[in-house]
């Protein structure tokens, strides 16, 4: 089994292993095992191509697992229902621009909880989180920017009061000021509320500023993972990922 994590099965919030899945009779993720603890972010990094939408949508429940288990604080949802998933707190945000255009931005945001009436009690986490967004809750989403689009996706995420986060690239496209603020939102976001946050990211620079951990997807198998802040680091994306 490729990719063997450093935490014990009681501490993890997110436990994937030996997961495989793909479309029809093609296998695209093989294998793939990791752990992510509360208030921890893991980063799957890979080029173009390696599985790494495929991975995350697997876990959400969008694609079917054909082998492999997925469980959130120790319990098994491989191949459980996405909206079942949503409502046990996983929030994913995918690559594209996924909100509705012709909602306004509250109304966009009202999809990310289950009663209306809790919109309005955790509308002070997207204020803190993007003011620009708080600021726009009467406007049609469709006139947001880019960046904003993606400020409002998360912010979605946000107030589901997620336990664990699946982001697709959502730095692609965005201008270095909202790369860095969706860092630190990120950052906050794991460490005051111990969201465990798995980011898929082609975004390395953003990856490594963010993430606890790393893991590379090769051809949908995890070829090497450890510790961002660890001294070979470096060495080893460079031979993964010649960058
Ligand atoms: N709906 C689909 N049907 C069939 N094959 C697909 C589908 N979506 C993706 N694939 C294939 O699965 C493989 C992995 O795609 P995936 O999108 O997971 O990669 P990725 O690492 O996220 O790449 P990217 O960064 O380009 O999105 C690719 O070969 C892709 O062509």
């Amino acid at each position: 089994m490729s990719g063997v994590t450093n935490q014990s099965a009681g501490e993890a919030r997110l436990q994937v292993a030996g997961l495989s899945s793909g479309y029809g009779p093609v296998t695209v993720v093989r294998d793939v095992s990791f752990s992510i603890a509360p208030g921890e972010i893991l980063v799957i990094l890979g080029k173009n191509g390696m599985g790494k939408s495929t991975l995350l949508k697997t876990i959400m429940g969008f694609i079917r697992a054909k082998s492999g288990s997925v469980r959130l604080d120790g319990s098994e949802i491989a191949n459980r229902a996405p909206h079942l998933n949503a409502r046990e707190a996983l929030a994913y945000t995918p690559q594209e621009y996924a909100i509705f255009q012709d909602l306004t931005v509250e109304e966009n945001l009202r999809l990310g909880v289950t009663e209306d009436r809790l919109l309005g009690a955790r509308m002070g986490e997207v204020e803190a989180a993007f003011p620009v967004i708080a600021k726009r809750f009467k406007q049609r989403a469709g006139t947001l920017s880019g960046g904003e689009q993606k400020m409002l996706l998360l912010s979605r995420s946000l107030v589901s009061r997620p336990k664990i986060m699946l982001i697709d690239e959502i730095s692609e496209g965005l201008q270095p000021s909202m790369v860095n603020r969706m860092a630190q939102v990120l950052r906050s976001t794991s460490a005051e509320k111990g969201v465990a946050i798995l980011l898929v990211e082609q975004n390395l620079p953003f990856a490594l500023s963010v993430a606890d951990r790393y893991a590379i997807l090769k051809i949908g198998e995890i070829v090497e993972q450890g510790d961002v802040a660890h001294a070979d680091t470096a060495a080893t994306l460079e031979r993964h990922l010649r960058i």
